[in-house]
């Protein structure tokens, strides 16, 4: 199974399947993951195009797929005509094939029209060369100091480089004395440079075009990386599977929510004094295109919370305030980011990431190392591969500016850091340009100038936002010195479209690194899943239904020992104590009575008729006490308790140990309907056996019964107390020392009497002394109890054979003689009656109730069940390995499916055909 999953990779990923497998044995013989990974760039470097700077001699050379030149190192124009095939070749080194067939194919196809294109990229190159300038003090020399080819560079892009000054055709093409060192695969800085100069060379209305145009190859790969990174997310919050985003930074109040607002055209971040930004806000705005000319909803959604669309703004500040507020002031930050999706047709495809605003000095409530905590976390963000969007205020110094000082630490040439300067309203315009023109602190991505703050009092409908916008291009349109020096990058639109290309370069270049790492992840936990679970796949669902059926089954179970017979038994049961507590009350109390008692069993003459009123009444009175003790209630309350007890049973066994509250409800349920029934059954049961309260008729069947059931228990009990006597003379050290023991306490007990009768005599004096310690006292205990037992034992043994005489088996009439028969029958039919209406009124009623509770009440929805089987750590292991797997293979899936970016074009655009065929 797992050598077939690895043959099911793709063929474009051939060679990095190779590697990958090379990596895996690597890894897993000697966790040696990094040199082989060099040994894989080194292999993909090889098919790859090179890029050069003549500026940037000591810039550290960085793979780069080919990806990341092919989409941004082209001008605009040819982007479009080439964004399919060049979208094919950003998953390896089998696209760079495909690549240079289609742009051979292009250009085969074109050589008319891209005679012009030359003609017009050479005129733009001249023209742009300026702009560019100061785009980049790197790429100042102009255009054509990039030297691009290279001998697996496309023929048809090293045409078009080649255009505008043909010594670099020269250079390119024979390598030039220096082209092996110096000409090597574009780093990040090279790609984003390049992406900047094509934007350069294209008007600013069809970058508009591009970004709201949803069927745009450039914004489809963005867009399609944005969702594999949510993904991989998802999977893992390690660096290994992270793809680019751009991290906003810079001081508290520097304008930073004001300047994602207007990007997003929605107030919707928390705003106040009390540092209300205390986690970082990874914010993904995906473009919706509208549907058959209607405009779609405009929503947020907060993944991780489940709270659906939110298309009421307000409603998703105050969720942000809450989330935000939550982390107490105590701690005042927390690296645990929230999750906020933007759905808009006015969005690009973006992930934009706000963090906590740098600050100075703590105040009183906030803890003193704040300030560091919060640099930590904004390093911990603009780290590779991520995009630093560093925004400073234009009326504070940029020799102040943290975010640029901090950015300037992990991103030393400043490839991939944007200044964003704000407030550009608060300065004069000669100053802004001068800010903006990056002397003082040069990026090569440039400055961004931007006025966010909308005019008089603000609300939040969203004309507030195009009224900022308004506000903004006013201002940069009445002021000469932004307007006539187009170099400038100015204005909150200007800054979106260099966004778009920045973050769609970046993710190009690092997609050939994800690929490799989710291919190596995907392999692992493939393999985990069939090592650990035989490729079985469970599904929480499943696991609810299982337990489920679990609980039902042993309900069943459970209410065979419910069953009247058994219900009977245990009411028996409970009567027979009664009886025999009866019997110990007003029979055997005194010894007399038992002689007397037995005497009259076994003589002959007596008549059942000539017994003693006496004995008569106390035959009553023997009755009544086990009629009247409130057996209704009793006999509820002890059926009660006993599916009390089972429930209690059934819910502590494995799997509800793992699931504490799912097997409360079920014990509360079980209590709910008990507690509901058991007062009408203890009425019922009382009404039913009141009968018997008065009169008990006794028939010879149930007398012989009766009889027969009083034998047995009295041999019950003559066992229990040869039992205990055992017991204690075991614990005494053997029966001869229980009898020494007896002997002894009974010698105390006459001596006891003896003086007590001198005492009252007033003869003290001839008191014989008697040796009180010559037993333990523990063991004269044990033994007074032994007197007791076969004291008991003895009474029993005389009952037990009046009970088996002839008298006693007679019939009713001897019932005086022989009460403990009748009582035996007053138990039965009381034990017969309670447990019929029990049976009728509690039991069928709870067990027919309670599984249908089960299914009612105990109802889940899919997140409860969800829970309920991460409860379970056996369950959580497996669904986390199976879905870490699923989430690696649909990541795979979409990572391949890039490659097949161009048909998806081609469906949609018809008129590209001829070029693409
Ligand atoms: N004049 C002017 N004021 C602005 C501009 N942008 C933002 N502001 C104001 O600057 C103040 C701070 O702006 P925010 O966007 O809240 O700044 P922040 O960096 O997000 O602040 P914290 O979240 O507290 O770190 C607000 O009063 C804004 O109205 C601008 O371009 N011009």
């Amino acid at each position: 199974m797992y050598l077939a999953v690895r043959r099911r990779v793709s063929s474009i990923f051939t060679v990095n399947k190779a590697v990958a497998y090379g990596l895996k044995t690597t890894r897993r013989q000697n966790d040696g993951l990094r040199p082989v990974h060099r040994q894989f760039n080194t292999l993909l470097t090889s098919n790859s195009i090179r890029l050069r700077s003549h500026h940037v001699p000591s810039a550290p050379i960085r793979h780069v797929h080919v990806r990341a030149l092919s989409y941004s190192s082209i001008p605009k124009f040819m982007l479009r005509a080439l964004r399919v095939p060049v979208g094919a070749a950003t998953v390896g080194a089998g696209g760079l094939t495909y690549a240079n067939y289609q742009f051979e194919e292009i250009r085969k196809k074109s050589n008319e029209w891209l005679s012009t294109v030359q003609d017009t990229a050479g005129e733009l190159f001249n023209t742009a060369s300026d702009t560019f300038k100061s785009v980049s003090s790197v790429i100042s020399g102009s255009v054509a100091d990039i030297k691009l080819p290279d001998i697996e560079a496309p023929q048809f892009l090293k045409d078009l480089f080649s255009g505008p000054k043909n010594d670099n055709k020269q250079n390119g093409q024979e390598g030039g004395p220096d082209s092996g060192q110096r000409s090597s695969r574009p780093d990040g800085k090279d790609v984003v440079i390049a992406g900047l100069a094509a934007d350069h060379f294209t008007s600013s209305d069809s970058t508009a075009d591009d970004s709201a145009d949803p069927r745009n190859g450039l914004m489809h790969l963005t867009r399609r990386l944005i969702e594999i990174r949510s993904m991989l997310l998802s999977i893992d919050k390690s660096d290994a599977l992270r793809l680019p985003s751009i991290v906003v930074i810079g001081s508290q109040s520097s304008g930073k929510s004001s300047v994602l607002e207007a990007i997003v055209g929605h107030e919707f971040l928390p705003k106040g004094s009390n540092m209300v930004t205390r986690r970082p806000i990874e914010l993904t705005l995906i473009n919706t295109p509208a549907k058959d000319g209607k405009e779609p909803e405009v929503y947020g959604e907060f993944p991780a919370l489940g709270l659906g669309k939110i298309s009421d703004f307000s409603r998703i500040q105050r969720t942000l305030t809450d989330l935000n507020l939550a982390v107490p002031s105590t701690e005042a930050v927390s690296d645990d980011p929230i999750d906020l999706r933007i759905y808009s047709p006015h969005v690009p495809d973006l992930t934009l990431i706000d963090l906590p605003g740098y600050i100075q000095i703590s105040s009183a409530d906030q803890p003193e190392t704040l300030k560091e905590k919060i640099a930590a976390l904004c390093d911990k963000y603009i780290q590779e591969p991520n995009i630093i969007l560093a925004v400073c205020a234009a009326d504070v110094d940029l020799a102040n500016s943290t975010a640029l000082n901090a950015s300037k630490r992990v991103d030393r040439l400043g490839s991939r850091t944007i200044g964003v300067i704000t407030k550009m309203d608060l300065v004069p315009p000669e100053q802004g340009v001068q800010i903006l023109s990056g002397e003082q602190y040069p990026l090569e991505l440039g400055y961004v100038g931007v006025v966010c703050k909308p005019p008089g009092k603000q609300d939040r409908t969203e004309s507030t936002a195009q009224l900022a916008q308004q506000t903004e291009r006013d201002y940069f349109r009445s002021h000469r010195e932004f307007a006539s020096n187009s170099s400038l990058m100015v204005s909150t639109d200007r800054l979106k479209k260099l966004l778009i290309k920045v973050l769609e370069s970046s993710m190009a270049s690092s997609l050939h690194g994800i690929t490799n790492a989710v291919q190596l992840e995907l392999e692992d936990a493939q393999y985990q899943f069939k090592v650990q679970y035989n490729d079985r796949r469970i599904t929480a669902e499943s696991y609810f239904a299982e337990t489920t059926d679990l609980l039902k089954a042993r309900f069943k179970e459970f209410a065979t020992q419910f069953r009247k017979p058994q219900i009977r038994a245990k009411l028996r049961e409970m009567l027979d104590v009664r009886v025999m507590e009866v019997l110990e009350t007003l029979y055997w109390s005194d010894k007399r009575t038992t002689t007397e008692l037995t005497a009259l069993a076994d003589d002959p003459k007596v008549k059942p008729n000539s017994v003693d009123l006496n004995w008569r009444r106390k035959l009553e009175a023997a009755s009544s006490l086990v009629t009247k003790s409130g057996v209704g209630r009793d006999s509820t309350q002890l059926i009660a308790g006993g599916i009390h007890a089972l429930m209690d049973s059934i819910v502590s066994g494995e799997p509800f140990t793992y699931h504490p509250r799912a097997a409360k409800s079920l014990v509360q349920f079980s209590h709910t309907i008990l507690r509901e029934r058991v007062g009408v059954t203890l009425d019922q049961v009382e009404n039913c056996i009141k009968p018997y309260k008065y009169e008990v008729e006794v028939n010879e069947r149930e007398w012989e019964i009766g009889r027969t059931e009083a034998v047995k228990l009295f041999e019950n009990e003559i066992k229990m107390c040869v039992d205990k006597l055992k017991e204690i003379a075991s614990k005494v050290g053997g029966g001869r020392r229980l009898s020494n023991l007896v002997s002894y306490v009974k010698m105390l007990e006459e001596s006891d009497r003896e003086k007590k009768a001198r005492m009252l005599k007033g003869d003290a004096a001839s008191e014989a002394p008697v040796d009180e310690y010559r037993y333990p006292p523990a063991q004269i205990l044990d033994a007074r109890r032994a007197m007791l037992f076969s004291e008991r034992l003895n009474i029993l043994k005389l009952r037990l054979g009046a009970l088996k005489s002839k008298r006693c088996r007679a019939g009713p009439e001897n019932d005086a003689i022989c009460p403990e028969v009748f009582l035996s029958v007053v138990a039965d039919k009381l034990a017969y009656t309670a447990a019929m209406f029990i049976d009728i009124e509690l039991l069928d009623h709870f067990l027919r109730e309670f599984p249908h509770v089960i299914d009612s009440r105990y109802s889940f929805d899919s997140k409860d069940i969800a829970e309920f089987a991460r409860e379970n750590p056996r369950i959580r292991e497996h669904l986390n390995l199976q879905e870490r797997k699923d989430k690696l293979e649909e990541a795979m899936k979409q990572l391949n499916s890039l490659a097949t970016l161009r048909p998806d074009i081609k469906e949609r655009t018809p008129q590209r055909k001829s070029w693409i065929h």
